[in-house]
């Protein structure tokens, strides 16, 4: 049989065992008719069960996962398929390809949560913002917010109140003068949180900034703690039995979300929507509304069922003894692989475990949330984002949990990448000079900034059909991990693509960029339909303030900072700045 094959095939016995070997390593079957033809996506399984995870390890892990991924590219080209093992995935790194892969992620783009805030919704019951919705809801939802949150117009509206904000951070930041700025990365969290709560405000954000600030110090602090033991939870090989075994990072974790999520719509939906003209120490039972699966509003009353306070659900985490969770956690930080192990632990018990909690328990976000938001909306000014929102007839819940996760990811994303900017510009004063000299210059500063430190380093998409791709053959419901980090790297695109150039960004007489081939290439807010919906306010914070530091500090940044990778990319060591005031 193995002959006749051969003879059917014209393949010589060398290039036969080879194919052999691919294609039992990709477990895809022998088919007479697109054998030879169909290229094989090159494949690396690893070793049994653990397929490449233990050479992931060897190479930093998920903190170095952006580097090991782009090694692979180097090795096997712009796609391939690897099983890390827990999840086999294709990583895409060509930015044309990338552009194919989201031309066909279908009507309902799906991505991937970090595996902490999924368990986090699923055992607390969370209603979740845009990131985490998915189908018809996240559609409808998406749809309604385009409208305001992408459009250059609304947010040239809110154009005076970023001013104020910018100046004020200069103002702020006088402290420092001569020196260090203490805490880098809480400053521009808190930076990020109240432009991004300023916008949805709008004017009125302006005029009540000092009553809002101290709940603005509140919200970076909790974000951070979130971000940082969540980046932690993720790299573990199973968040779920680290919170079934109640390891205090869980611990942290869990208290810092349901914290956070408190703190956001206590203190800033609250003030938003200003329930101290009616405070409730003991929230009245509200008639509780069924939601269509758009989350509009659907008027058919039942009555409220109460859920347990949320410090009663984090008692329900399960103890174990110090000496077992120390045990415990240090076989997992050595590294140890027991993803299977604990995968088939997961299912067995932990599942089953959690389950009735799970289904009886209301988060405290949702039954807060429900109380203040329903309270006033008319306290808004007319050019917040949120008051367009509020003229969409959303279910107060729904506006809720859109608001929170803003916040949320407006967070990280724009604090780090504000963070990798003046540690570029603080390592080359001639470029500082340059900007000041030409101000336009500024967005070839942050466009150089998110192609080397993309915040999404991976984007995630799990394909809604089998698809060819560059002529291979991707399957349905394959998951897709398209490499920003070495996208943004890419010589064919990006000449010296390894330097901070911002002048790259400068468009010559022709119309085209003078150190880019391709702008299509550009992609650290993605595309399409689930492109980042923050991208315009991002970019307008991240201008406005760079531009101000500059005109009023000197920057500079000395040591070298590596890149890590958390949930965004970070700095591997925190970034030190010291600023100079400049003469003016
Ligand atoms: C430098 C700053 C930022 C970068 C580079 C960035 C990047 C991204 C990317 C790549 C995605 C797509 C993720 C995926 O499909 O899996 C995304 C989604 C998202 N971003 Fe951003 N983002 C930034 C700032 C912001 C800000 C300021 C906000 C809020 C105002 C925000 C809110 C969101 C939301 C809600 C989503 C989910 C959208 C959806 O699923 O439909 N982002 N972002």
């Amino acid at each position: 049989m193995f002959l006749r094959f051969m003879i059917e095939t014209s393949c010589s016995p060398l290039r036969m065992l080879r194919l052999a070997h691919c294609t039992f390593r990709t477990g895809r079957k022998f088919s007479k008719g697109n054998f030879v033809r169909a290229p094989t996506i090159p494949y690396d399984g690893g070793l049994p069960f653990v397929g490449t995870s233990l050479a992931i390890g060897a190479a930093g892990g998920a903190p170095k996962l952006h580097e090991y991924v782009d090694s692979r590219h180097k090795q096997l080209g712009p796609i391939f398929r690897e099983n890390m093992g827990p999840v086999t995935a294709v990583f895409v790194s060509d930015p044309s390809l990338i552009r194919k892969v989201f031309l066909v992620e279908g009507k309902f783009p799906k991505h991937f949560v970090p595996k902490a805030w999924s368990l986090y919704n699923e055992l607390h019951k969370c209603k979740r913002g845009l990131f985490f919705m998915d189908g018809e809801e996240w559609y409808t939802l998406r749809r309604v917010m385009n409208k305001y949150f992408l459009s250059p117009e609304s947010i040239k509206n809110l154009e005076g109140l970023h001013e104020n904000l910018v100046s004020h951070l200069i103002q702020r930041w006088k402290r420092f003068d001569g020196q260090e700025v203490e805490n880098l990365e809480f400053e521009f969290y808190r930076h990020s949180i109240s432009f991004v709560l300023g916008s949805l405000i709008g004017n009125s954000y302006w005029n009540k900034f000092a009553e809002y600030n101290p709940y603005v110090d509140e919200l970076a602090q909790k974000f951070q703690q979130v971000f940082e033991t969540s980046s932690k939870l993720n790299v573990l090989p199973s968040v779920k039995l680290v919170q079934f075994l109640g390891l205090p990072v869980w611990k942290t974790f869990e208290s810092a979300v349901g914290a956070s999520l408190d703190a956001t719509l206590s203190s800033v939906v609250t003030k938003m929507f200003p329930l101290s003209r009616e405070v409730q120490t003991d929230p009245q039972p509200i008639v509780e509304r069924e939601f269509s699966s758009t989350g509009v509003q659907a008027n058919i009353p039942k009555p409220k069922i109460k859920g347990p306070s949320l410090e009663h659900q984090f008692t329900q985490v399960p103890n174990f003894s110090p000496s077992l969770c120390h045990f415990l956690s240090l076989l997992v930080l050595l590294g140890i692989n027991v993803g299977i192990s604990f995968k088939l632990y997961n299912e067995l018990y932990v599942e089953k475990r959690f389950a009735p909690v799970a289904t009886t328990q209301t988060c405290c976000l949702c039954r807060m949330a429900r109380n203040v938001v329903k309270k006033a909306f008319d306290d808004l000014s007319e050019n917040g984002l949120l008051y367009k929102l509020a003229s969409e007839n959303l279910h107060e819940d729904v506006i809720s949990a859109l608001v929170s996760d803003l916040l949320i990811a407006a967070g990280d994303t724009t604090a780090f990448t504000s963070q990798w900017a003046v540690y570029l510009l603080g390592r080359d004063r001639s470029v500082q000079d340059a900007v000041r000299r030409d101000p336009s210059l500024i967005r070839g500063v942050v466009r150089e900034t998110l192609r080397l430190y993309p915040s999404a380093a991976f984007i995630a998409r799990v394909l809604p059909n089998a698809e060819t791709i560059d002529g291979y053959h991707l399957e349905k419901e394959e998951l897709v991990l398209l490499s920003l980090y070495t996208a943004g790297r890419y010589e064919k695109l990006y000449p010296s693509a390894d330097k901070f150039l911002p002048d790259r960004w400068t468009k010559e007489g022709t119309g085209k960029y003078k150190g880019v081939l391709n702008v299509n290439g550009y992609l650290p807010f993605a595309m399409g339909a689930r492109s980042c919906i923050g991208a315009r306010l991002a970019n307008a914070q991240l201008n406005m303030t760079l531009s101000h530091l500059l005109e009023n500090y000197d920057l500079d940044t000395k040591e070298e900072s590596g890149m890590v990778l958390r949930l965004v990319p970070v700095p591997s060591r925190p970034v030190r700045l010291r600023i100079q005031s400049r003469k003016k």
